[in-house]
């Protein structure tokens, strides 16, 4: 069942068309991905949603509730997470959620919420003292303290190292495993390929398609590469013509050969037949990436 519809949403900055008519809809219980370019139009698309941003056109619901017109009512089942730069240096983790939790009817007990984070033992730690990693949980924690129905993350893991990005992650599934809906406002590929159930990809202010990560990929026909070298001269035509091929390419003494169907079996049978060895043979399937350059032109710079 959705619990958010987003219909013909239409949002402008003087001349500047940041969103012009996205639609989509999430369903409970799912991590909803946004992906996109900077400036894409993202950041803007889930702040009319969380009621921060009124749209110039087009209806949005939140729990059937009008983000506008009921913004109290939606502040007790929708939480943000906060940028960084909202809370001051000096405040104590345990003040700041003391402080949130204050704004709420029935609170969760924050303890809790940093014991599961990982951070209980920084409640007393100001939040200028904390890690990027760390000052991430807080601002995870302060979204989750309302004991919101949906959680809206933008950006949650630009700036951490790789493993702390993983360690959020395994964060934002847990808190999706506990029944919450998350939307992910993110600008990377793996993160939204590795965490969504269904990703929206906008590309200046349209949507470009919204699907399972796996349903974007399968549109490019299941195409693989398949790498190799070969540590006897074979001709690359012996490739060529095989039905599961589509291109073949030498990169230095590497061959690529990019196709689809049983394209490993092809190829291997063909360096058999020639009693060719292959050296550091790899497989590789299309992934995200690929289909977002299909779908929009462009590559995700990250
Ligand atoms: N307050 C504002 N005033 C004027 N223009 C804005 C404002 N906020 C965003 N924009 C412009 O609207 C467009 C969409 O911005 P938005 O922040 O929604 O994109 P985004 O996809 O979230 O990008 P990023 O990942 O860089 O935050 C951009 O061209 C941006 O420059």
């Amino acid at each position: 069942m959705a619990i958010i519809e987003v219909v013909d949403l239409v949002k402008s900055y003087d001349e500047k068309v940041a969103v012009g008519g996205v639609s989509f809809t999430v369903d409970e219980g799912e991590i909803f991905g946004i992906l996109g370019p900077n400036g894409a139009g993202k950041t803007t698309t889930v702040e009319c949603v969380e009621g921060l941003r009124a749209a110039d056109s087009g209806t949005i619901r939140v729990g059937g509730l009008d983000p506008r017109r009921d913004r109290a009512k939606v502040r007790e089942i929708l939480g943000a997470q906060l940028q960084q730069s909202e809370l001051p240096e000096r405040i104590r983790v345990g003040e700041a959620l003391e402080l949130y939790a204050s704004f709420y009817r029935e609170p969760a007990d924050w303890r809790e919420l940093l014991g599961l984070l990982g951070i209980a033992d920084r409640v007393d730690t100001q939040y200028r003292k904390l890690s990027g990693g760390q000052k991430q949980r807080v601002s995870i924690a302060l979204a989750l303290v309302g004991r919101p129905r949906i959680a809206v993350l933008d950006e949650l893991t630009t700036g951490l190292d790789p493993q702390a990005r993983r360690d959020t992650w395994s964060l934002v599934e847990r808190v999706r495993d506990s029944g919450v809906t998350v939307v992910l406002v993110t600008h990377f590929m793996e993160e939204a390929e590795r965490l969504c159930d269904r990703l929206a990809l906008i590309d200046a202010g349209k949507l470009v398609a919204v699907d399972s990560p796996a349903g974007l990929v399968a549109r490019l026909g299941g195409e693989q590469t398949v790498r190799f070298r070969p540590t006897t001269p074979i001709g690359t035509e012996l490739f060529d013509v095989l039905p599961e091929v589509s291109s073949v390419q030498r990169h230095g003494s590497q061959v690529v050969v990019t196709g689809t169907g049983n394209l490993l079996h092809a190829v291997t049978s063909v360096l058999a037949r020639n009693q060719v060895v292959a050296a550091d043979l790899r497989i590789e399937q299309a992934g995200l990436d690929d289909a977002f350059i299909r779908l929009t032109g462009k590559a995700l710079s990250e």
